[in-house]
């Protein structure tokens, strides 16, 4: 397993890191959460800009990306657009997908997108190669909001992802009973120890999935998202008490 280093985070290897998405409407409201970010414990800021009531405006989307690469300091900055069909704010065309990841990765100010592996389709080693010379790393990510496929599916899904060439390989599916949050958990494990070779994220969604977002560490589980203010997810928890159980783990498995 090589672990994926951005601004000095290691991302699969010792406790999962901690992600917290910025979900505002506004320049406004997305700057005022940024600025809250200082005393809380997260490693990794994410832009849900599906969220943005600019978003289609691409010289906006790089003003807003300015500003927010300045107020994460040192923390790394991953770029994501949530399509509504995989549970995101707004439907979006393939095109104008495909370019705003292309131009956000080319800004020169994020560290991290995330390219929905189903939506992309056949545009997936355009904006592959776009963000690796541009030097960003690539999140190849899956998401099921209306429940959880089979373990073998859930598997399938995250050695695809990894194959493209994706750095890292993320899925996000919905259970309907504590057996699909053990199906999700035992994919998880089954992808890391038989086939990844780089960091894989998952998530069992919703308050049955809440397990699934603090035993990363034990089932192989890189990344975790916690809520600063409001979530982007069903399931999230506050950040710092995320870090506190994430922590109490990370002491005790020693
Ligand atoms: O893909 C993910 C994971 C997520 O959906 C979650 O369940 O925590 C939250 C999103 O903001 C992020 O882009």
């Amino acid at each position: 397993m090589n672990p994926v280093i951005v601004r000095n985070i290691k991302i699969g290897e010792g406790r999962p890191k901690i992600c917290v998405p910025l979900v505002g409407a506004t320049e406004k409201e997305i700057l005022g959460q940024a600025a809250e970010l200082s005393g809380l414990p997260a490693d990794i800021v994410e832009w849900r800009a599906d969220w943005f009531e600019e978003v289609f405006d691409l010289v906006r989307v790089n003003q807003v990306l300015v500003k927010l690469r300045e107020a994460a300091g040192g923390l790394p900055l991953l770029f994501t657009f949530r399509t509504a069909p995989e549970g995101g704010e707004k439907p979006i065309s393939g095109d104008a997908y495909t370019e705003l990841l292309i131009r956000s990765a080319q800004s020169g100010l994020i560290d991290l997108v995330d390219i929905e592996y189903f939506t992309v389709g056949e545009d997936m080693q355009k904006c592959l190669d776009a963000a690796h010379e541009a030097g960003v790393k690539v999140i190849a990510s899956s998401h099921d909001f209306g429940g959880t496929p089979s373990k073998e599916e859930m598997v399938a899904r995250l050695r695809t992802m990894q194959e493209t060439g994706a750095d890292i390989s993320k899925l996000a599916v919905m259970p309907r009973s504590t057996k699909d949050v053990l199906a999700l958990l035992d994919a998880t494990q089954e992808m890391v120890s038989g086939y990844a070779d780089r960091p894989v994220i998952t998530m069992s969604m919703g308050g049955i999935g809440l397990i699934s977002r603090l035993c990363g560490e034990e089932f192989g589980s890189s990344v975790t998202f916690g809520a600063a203010k409001r979530v982007s997810a069903p399931g999230q928890i506050p950040v710092t008490e995320l870090e506190s159980i994430l922590k109490t783990i990370h002491e005790n498995m020693q």
